[in-house]
């Protein structure tokens, strides 16, 4: 630009600041130009032969908006002084004249042609980088698994089955009953990132036992990037000394501890003052409930559920305090459904029923039972209706017809809609859990101090042993032998009482010089967390970690091998638990479980019959609680009234009898339909297909070095799959989203996000990505460009304009209505003889052939080709007007028939099957004509251009 090119009264716009709106010339000397911006109340002075801004000139027929708010359309253009002058008409059709100085100055050029026309010209490569976040953006929205691959976890079929299943239902409300270890947390949290990241929900409320409050905090964090909020009393009071109101209201996402709902009624009150759209309840099997008087805990969360569109509870022994407890928790789910105990005792019968009937169809020559058998097809009749039987022999793929039957079958009349549950024996991977007794002799004085004793003390011997026992009881003095010869592996010991466990470790410690640490209920949560982490840490680390039972629960430990019972609890599923810290997913060994005990004694009871009885320690023992329950008076009066080997071996004999008998029966009902329910192998591997086909490592990281490029961030290779990250100063945004100030370690690597939990993972649902995709998409970024080709049939000279359309619905986001569209964009190229060219030159062409050409030349030639370009965009309009309506069409033709089959799905489920909730019904009609009706209104819109002029 030179001196000439400015004059007092002209309009000008910044190309690097286009947020100040129009800038007026306001002097021109010195080989300096100051520009004012009134909107912005800023004032830029630059060298003429450099400055950033471009030119506005508006054209005869755009619309322009004088200082005073009027609207004019402009007839007629003329320069005076070299300063424009409009003519033109406003609304009423009044005739109006607008020097350029009295034009409104808040004006944003955002829409690609107003941006190229003022002279706001991209790079090349930010328009590839814009269109590219189109493709994968779409790609991504589309996908079935959207919200699900972002998580740092291992792909298992099981809770993606799982995760899959709930996310795609209205505000679900489900019990997740895997056994223990098997991932109900991976599983919910997969639930909260899918329905966060679509839109769903965006409020979510997790209470867990005070124990693992920590352990959740930082398992969202690090595995699904969800940043939670603890409240507890301290913060809650600390935030309304500061004035605010109801401090749940502080936080999207809140977590909190089971003890403040139970005990703290005014906090639940603020609870229910807020909106959530989602609960989580862990280790729900805390909700105790009887007729007479259901606990404090049960009350709130029942306050609470009623309040909250969508609620998962989280149990591995749902059975633990009784079928009545059980089936009030499912009454929190689904109160209608769930009104009568009596109703649900019976359905439970009819589940073996059903469960032959699949069975039967399930059978290799299934179709032929079907055909030959009359009875059978009666009995299909009764259940999937009239006709199903002879409708199912007469499809010509009679295999496929009886998939869908058999689905129909399992969703209508199985268990599956309220509950999950996955077992070891459908899960692969576990390692062998071996037992090691270790037989002591009794000490002396335990035999007389025994005998007047209750059943509790017996079983913690060491409260009969008096103030010294630490040095008296054999346990512990085999304890510290054995540490001492396993001084390099890791142990996890638990105990039922607290006081035991810090005495017990305490002499360890003090005493025995050994490297421990101790987890009970009595320490702060801090400090529970604190003696966690030093028994996980690699290096400097303690040896064992003494717990009370509350480390029996929830928490991870499988990076130990070792696990020492102190004692045994009397309740086998407590016993469960406590294996289940050390065998779960990521476990890498064999799980060795050390049981130092009394010969003769109430201990050694139990441990027979846990192990021969029913066989708790090697394997898991679904009916460990029905067992218990069977023989717990038999059992009493071994230990309180001495062992008779008779009775003993009566015992043994019919626990194994009856844990027989228990199992084959749940097999042959409910917990094959479960189990078939739960995680349907076929389905789960597709969806773990569509995960990986979707993950396109080498694609993110190709689109994100780009990215980090664009907006200025630091990145340093870091090895084969990662990178460091830094912000700088030359960032262009004042944040970029989702990077910390302190910069970060990336990886694209799953597997390597898997064993470096200190490095972030980058999938596409990473804040960063996601964030990138927001800043892109939502912003003018890169949507104007100009370069030249050489395309030797083409005469130089001819313009080539590239225009780049997306249907645009105005819908909430949680309708995801991209999944419906088959294609992110609507791509036209016309020459300038308006010739159409779009399926002759292709991206590829452009992208590879097209040069770049500086700025200012850009520019210009945007300035003299104007006519001409504006002529050949307004083809480009028409051009791509034609597509829109076949564009609406095919995709409310896909809308509907994925949702009607869903609608008819479920009215079908809702005749038979009572889990199935009217609302969910209701729901799921009303989102389908809410979503037909947006992309009814679907509007193509211009989104990017690309000049390109052909060169010799
Ligand atoms: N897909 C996965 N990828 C990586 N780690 C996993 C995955 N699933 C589970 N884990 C790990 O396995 C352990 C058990 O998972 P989780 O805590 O979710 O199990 P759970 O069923 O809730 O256990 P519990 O019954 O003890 O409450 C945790 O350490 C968890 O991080």
């Amino acid at each position: 630009m030179s001196v000439t090119d400015f004059i007092p009264g002209q309009r000008w716009i910044s190309n690097t600041e286009p947020e100040l709106g129009l800038g007026l010339v306001v002097s021109n000397a010195d080989r300096r130009v100051t520009i004012q911006f009134p909107a912005a109340e800023e004032e830029r002075t630059y060298a003429t032969n450099n400055a950033p801004v471009s030119r506005v000139e508006y054209p005869v027929g755009d619309t322009i908006h004088t200082r005073h708010g009027q609207r004019v359309i402009i007839t007629e253009r003329i320069e005076k002084n070299s300063c424009l002058i409009y003519f033109g008409q406003d609304e009423e059709g009044n005739e109006l004249i607008v020097p350029e100085l009295d034009l409104e100055s808040s004006v944003q050029f955002s829409r690609p042609q107003d941006r190229l026309f003022a002279g706001q010209v991209d790079k090349l490569s930010q328009f590839r980088l814009r269109i590219d976040t189109l493709n994968y953006h779409h790609e991504q929205q589309s996908a079935d698994t959207y919200g699900l691959s972002g998580a740092r976890v291992q792909l298992l079929p099981h809770q993606f089955y799982i995760a899959h299943d709930i996310a795609n239902r209205y505000a679900p409300r489900v019990l997740l009953a895997d056994e223990v270890g098997l991932g109900k947390t991976i599983e919910a949290g997969l639930v909260i990132h899918q329905q966060l990241i679509t839109g769903r929900a965006s409020r979510v409320l997790i209470t867990v036992p005070d124990s693992l409050i920590y352990q959740w905090l930082v398992e969202m964090l690090r595995r699904f990037n969800l940043q939670f909020s603890i409240m507890d009393e301290l913060r809650c009071t600390a935030m309304e000394l500061s004035g605010t109101d109801n401090p749940f209201d502080s936080a999207q996402l809140v977590l909190c501890t089971q003890s403040m709902i139970a005990n703290n009624p005014e906090r639940v009150s603020q609870m229910l003052d807020c909106q959530w759209d989602m609960m989580i309840v862990d280790e729900a099997h805390h909700l105790i409930w009887n007729e007479e008087e259901p606990s404090k805990l049960y009350q709130a969360v029942e306050q609470l559920a009623s309040n909250i569109p969508s609620l998962l509870l989280l149990t591995a022994t749902p059975e633990q305090l009784g079928l009545e407890s059980h089936f009030a928790r499912l009454r929190l789910l689904d109160p209608d459904r769930y009104n009568s105990l009596d109703k649900f005792r019976d359905e439970q019968s009819q589940y073996e029923t059903v469960n032959e009937l699949v069975q039967q169809l399930l059978a290799e020559d299934g179709i032929n039972n079907l055909a030959t058998q009359p009875s059978l097809q009666a009995q299909l009749d009764d259940y999937l209706g009239k006709g199903a039987s002879e409708k199912l022999l007469n499809e010509a793929d009679q295999q496929a017809a009886l998939e869908l039957c058999i689905n129909h079958l399992l969703d209508r009349h199985g268990t599956g809609r309220v509950l999950f549950r996955n077992t070891r024996d459908t899960v692969t991977g576990f390692p062998t859990r071996i037992l090691v007794p270790h037989p002591l002799e009794m000490p002396a004085q335990l035999e007389s101090a025994a005998a007047d004793a209750s059943i509790e003390d017996i079983l913690r011997p060491e409260k009969l042993l008096g103030d010294f026992w630490l040095d008296e009881d054999p346990r512990v003095a085999w304890l510290d032998e054995w540490l001492k010869a396993h001084r390099l592996e890791k142990a996890l010991l638990i105990c039922s009482n607290a006081d035991t466990a810090q005495a017990l470790e305490e002499y360890i410690r003090l005493r025995k010089g050994v490297r421990s640490a101790v987890f009970h209920e009595k320490m702060t949560l801090i400090n529970r967390d604190r003696a966690a982490a030093y028994f996980a840490d690699d290096e400097d680390y303690a040896q064992v970690l003494v717990c009370s039972e509350i480390g029996s629960e929830g928490r991870n430990f499988q990076f130990a091998q070792h696990l020492i019972m102190f004692d045994l609890p009397l309740n086998p599923d407590l016993l469960e638990q406590r294996i289940g810290r050390l065998d779960r997913i990521g476990q890498k060994h064999d799980v060795q479980i050390h049981v130092p005990f009394y010969e003769n004694s109430a201990q050694a009871v139990l441990l027979r019959w846990f192990d021969e009885g029913i066989n708790a320690f090697r394997h898991t023992c679904p009916a460990g609680r029905e067992l218990f329950q069977q023989f717990e008076d038999m059992i009493t009066s071994l230990i309180m009234d001495g062992v008779d080997e008779d009775a003993f071996e009566e015992l043994i004999n019919a626990s194994q009898k009856a844990a027989g008998d228990i199992m084959t029966r749940l097999q042959a009902g409910r917990d094959r339909l479960l189990e078939m329910s739960s995680c349907r192998p076929a389905k789960a591997e597709q969806l773990l297909e569509s995960v990986e086909l979707h993950e396109k490592r080498m694609q993110l990281r190709d689109f994100m070095e780009r990215v980090f490029d664009q907006f200025g961030v630091d990145q340093q290779s870091d090895g084969a799959h990662s990178v460091i990250l830094q912000p700088t100063d030359q960032m262009t945004e004042h944040r970029f989203p989702g990077l910390p100030d302190d910069g970060c370690k990336a990886t694209y690597s799953r597997e390597q996000a898997l064993s470096r939990e200190d490095i972030q993972f980058m999938s596409w649902e990473n804040p960063m990505v996601t964030g990138s995709f927001e800043m892109i998409m939502g912003s003018d970024f890169g949507n104007t460009t100009v370069c030249t080709v050489k395309l030797p049939p083409l005469q130089p000279g001819t313009i080539l304009v590239e225009a780049i359309f997306v249907l645009y619905c105005a819908a909430p986001k949680a309708l995801n209505l991209q999944r419906f569209q088959n294609q992110a964009t609507v791509r036209v190229v016309i020459d300038s003889n308006n010739n159409d060219l779009s399926q002759i030159i292709t991206p590829d062409h452009l992208n590879k052939l097209g040069e770049r050409v500086k700025r200012h030349v850009a520019q210009n030639m945007i300035r003299l080709g104007r006519e001409q370009i504006a002529g050949v965009l307004q083809k480009a309009e028409t051009e791509a007007l034609k597509q829109q309506q076949p564009l609406i069409d095919q995709a409310v033709t896909k809308a509907s028939s994925m949702l009607d089959e869903e609608v008819e799905r479920l009215e079908a489920l809702l005749e038979v099957n009572p889990s199935i909730r009217e609302e969910e019904v209701a729901h799921l009609k009303a989102k389908r004509d809410q979503i037909l009706t947006h992309l009814q209104d679907a509007q193509l819109r211009m989104d990017a251009i690309r000049i390109a002029v052909v060169r010799e």
